[in-house]
């Protein structure tokens, strides 16, 4: 008697990315009602298994779908507006300005269902957002077939979304409200960073996060500048305000983290906290090199993040799999600092349990949900392959991601997107933003 299953995906690599380290040659990965059933060498699955649908994976690696800890998805429609400038300067000169002008539920939902079509197509099958109008970024997401986590955000000063943090809580509170229970999306709290939230107002994060159990997302140590204003104004660096006010703890999802003395790392870890590394944007704002050896020795889960198209300007995590590891070696001078398959397990596993989400996705394992994204490597450029880990984090990009799974549904195969997205609607209304935002 064989057991009935919707897909049976036969792939010459897998890797589940738990056990760390392993390898699978020639296996099959079942999946029912959106979930893997098994991961079983392929003779005993075509023995076990009758699938409505096959999908043969002959040259291709198979791993989880990737997971973006931290990005602002609707500010795609600013790639490319402001660069080669320093954090600060391009925030307060170009970003904020422009976003005072044009943010709006429509610029979010066509912002985010740009970013959610490039990183489906790259792979990535989860994303921790933080940006304005959440239930916007919601439709969008749920729109595109892709798991969200969606930041409700707090800002002390007014923008074009609210007028403070509370109001920015009520209008986030009340779009939770609206999602819950829906497959694809989840919150957290987000207050945008210590520089621009208040204590009272972190104190109310906090509160929440419990209450509600969410994950808190915190832009933290970004620059040089942010500690040096916080000492001066606070007598305190950042993260020793967060840790008295109670901000920290095992849901706290700590952005950037490259400003760090030992104190701090010490703080992170006492508190059994997360880090999001985005090693692409602090390249290119010049904030420097987080020291992710050092947190990932102090016990840290450090996932990684793209942040937004505005300072990346890819959402692209092949592209911060490789800056990672290479980073950290040039950051320590060390050639084994962030070896391929830490970075691996940063860009899946890691980046869902600073998420809390990882009894569901991050590694493929029986009962998570099928969240799955296959490479090529049988191309000339893939060619020898030693080590299918290696050619993910050195060697491939996301042109070579073939097939992507969400929960089981199959969002690209063969290369082409099965999005629900209207492509040439989708970049009409971008081509209208980009007018908008230049005038
Ligand atoms: C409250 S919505 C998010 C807010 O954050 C801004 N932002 C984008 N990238 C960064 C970054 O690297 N550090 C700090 N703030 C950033 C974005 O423009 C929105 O205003
Ligand atoms: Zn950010």
């Amino acid at each position: 008697m064989t057991e009935a299953i919707d897909l049976l995906i036969h792939a010459r690599w897998t890797v589940p990315v738990e056990p760390a380290g392993t390898v699978l040659d020639n296996h099959s990965i079942a999946v029912r009602d959106g979930r893997i059933v098994a991961t079983l060498p392929r003779s005993e699955a075509l023995t076990r298994f009758r699938a409505t649908r096959q999908v043969e994976l002959a040259e291709h690696v198979l791993i989880p779908g990737l997971v973006n800890l931290h990005t602002h998805a609707a500010m795609s429609l600013m790639r490319g507006l402001a660069d080669d400038l320093p954090l600060m300067r391009w925030l307060q000169d170009a970003i904020w300005p422009a976003e005072g002008r044009h943010v709006s539920p429509a610029f979010v939902r066509d912002g985010t269902l740009l970013a959610a079509a490039e990183m489906l197509r790259g792979g990535i099958t989860t994303c921790s957002d933080m940006y304005f109008y959440p239930e916007s970024a919601a439709a969008a997401f749920a729109e595109a077939g892709m798991r969200a986590v969606l930041g409700l955000v707090m800002l002390e000063f007014p923008t074009s979304y609210a007028s403070d943090a509370d109001d920015c809580l009520r209008k986030g509170l009340a779009a939770r409200e609206r999602w819950l229970g829906h497959p694809l999306i989840s919150f957290s709290i987000a207050p945008h960073a210590p520089y621009t939230v208040s204590d009272t107002s972190f104190i109310r994060a906090r509160a929440l996060a419990d209450e509600l159990r969410l994950p808190l997302h915190v832009h933290i140590h970004e620059t040089a500048d942010e500690i040096h204003n916080a000492l001066a104004t606070d007598g305190q660096r950042p993260l020793a305000r967060l840790a008295r006010l109670g901000l920290l703890g095992e849901n706290f999802i700590g952005v950037h983290a490259v400003q760090m003395d030992e104190s701090d790392i010490e703080l992170l870890s006492r508190y059994n906290c997360s880090i999001a590394h985005c090693p692409t944007s602090n390249m290119k704002l010049a904030s420097g090199i987080a020291p992710v050896p050092r947190l990932l020795d102090a016990g840290l889960r450090v996932g990684l993040g793209t942040d937004g198209a505005a300072s990346n300007n890819r959402l692209d995590l092949f592209q911060e799999m490789r800056h990672a590891a290479l980073l950290a070696k040039v950051g320590t001078l060390d050639a084994t600092a962030v070896p391929a398959h830490t970075a691996l397990r940063m860009a899946t596993l890691a980046g869902a349990q600073a998420l809390g989400l990882d009894a569901s996705i991050g590694s493929i394992t029986p009962g998570k949900q099928a969240d799955l994204c296959a490479i090529r490597l049988g191309d000339l450029e893939s060619r020898p392959c030693f080590d299918p880990v290696s050619h993910l984090v050195y060697v491939a990009g996301r042109e070579h991601v073939t097939h992507v799974w969400v929960n089981g549904e199959s969002r690209v195969d063969k290369g082409v997107p099965l999005l629900h997205i209207n492509d040439s609607e989708l970049l009409r209304a971008v081509s209208v933003w980009q007018t908008k935002i230049v005038n």
